[in-house]
C-alpha cells in the first residue's frame, strides 16, 4: 500500500496544533516546516547507502555515505514553499524544482502555470511537498509532468491527505508512495478536507486573514 500516514506522536501534536483555527501566520509556517522535516526522515529511511573511507582523527575510518542517487525536492506553488525549507534542512543538497498548479475552484480542475525543473531527472529521487492532498488534481498533474520529463522515482509529501485525493494519485500512479501527518475524513462540497486545515496557502502567505 502506496500511503504512509505517520502517527509519530511529535506529529500529532504538531499536527493538531496547526488544526486550530487561531494559530498564527508564524506558527502554521513553523509547524508546517517541522512537520515536513519530519514526514522526509521517514519518506528517505530507504535510501541506499554506499560505503566510503574517509580520514578520521584516528585515521582511516570506514563510514557510509547516501548513493549515487540525487534529490530534487518539488514545491507545489504556492503553497508547498511552505514544507520546502522543513526537507531543505535535512537533505540540503537537494536541487529545487518549482512547479506551479492552480486549481480552478469552481470546476476544481488543476492546471500548471510553472514548471522550472531541474536536470537529471532520470536519475533523481523526487520528493514532491504540498501540504494539502484533496481531490488529488495538482499532485497527479504534477506527477505527470515530472514522469513526462523522465523521472522514474517519485515520492509524495503531504501534511494533510483525503481519502478521494489518495484514490486519485494511486488510480494513475499506483508506483507513488504518500507520506502524510493523517489520511483525514473527506472532501466538502467546495473541494476542502474535513477537518483539514483551511486554505492552507492563505494560512501560510498570510492571505485573506481577517487581521490582513
Ligand atoms: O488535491 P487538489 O484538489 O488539487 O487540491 C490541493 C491543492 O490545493 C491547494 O493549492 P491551491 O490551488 O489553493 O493553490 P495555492 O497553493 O496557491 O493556495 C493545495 O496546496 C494543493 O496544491
Ligand atoms: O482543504 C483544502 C483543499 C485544498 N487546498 C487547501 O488549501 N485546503
Ligand atoms: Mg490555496
Amino acid at each position: 500500500m502506496p500511503i504512509h500516514e505517520i502517527r509519530h506522536p511529535l506529529i500529532r501534536h504538531k499536527l493538531g496544533l496547526m488544526r486550530r483555527a487561531d494559530l498564527s501566520t508564524k506558527n502554521f509556517r513553523e509547524m508546517a516546516q517541522e512537520i515536513a522535516a519530519l514526514l522526509t526522515y521517514e519518506a528517505s529511511k530507504d535510501l541506499p547507502l554506499e560505503p566510503a573511507s574517509i580520514e578520521g582523527w584516528c585515521g582511516a575510518v570506514d563510514v557510509e555515505k547516501l548513493a549515487g542517487k540525487k534529490v530534487t525536492v518539488v514545491p507545489i506553488l504556492r503553497a508547498g514553499i511552505g514544507m520546502l525549507d522543513g526537507v531543505l534542512s535535512l537533505i540540503p543538497g537537494a536541487k529545487v524544482s518549482a512547479v506551479g498548479i492552480a486549481r480552478n475552484e469552481e470546476t476544481l480542475q488543476a492546471q500548471a502555470y510553472l514548471e522550472r525543473l531541474v536536470g537529471q531527472l532520470d536519475q533523481r529521487l523526487a520528493l514532491i511537498v504540498d501540504p494539502m492532498l484533496a481531490t488529488g488534481g495538482s499532485m497527479v498533474a504534477t506527477i505527470d509532468l515530472l514522469k513526462k520529463a523522465g523521472c522514474v522515482n517519485v515520492r509524495a509529501l503531504v501534511l494533510v491527505a483525503a481519502p478521494e485525493g489518495i484514490r486519485a494519485v494511486e488510480a494513475r500512479h499506483p508506483d507513488v508512495h504518500i507520506y502524510t501527518a493523517s489520511i483525514d475524513s473527506h472532501l466538502d462540497g467546495k473541494g476542502y478536507i474535513i477537518p483539514g486545515l483551511g486554505d492552507a496557502g492563505d494560512r501560510i502567505f498570510g492571505t485573506r486573514q481577517k487581521d490582513a
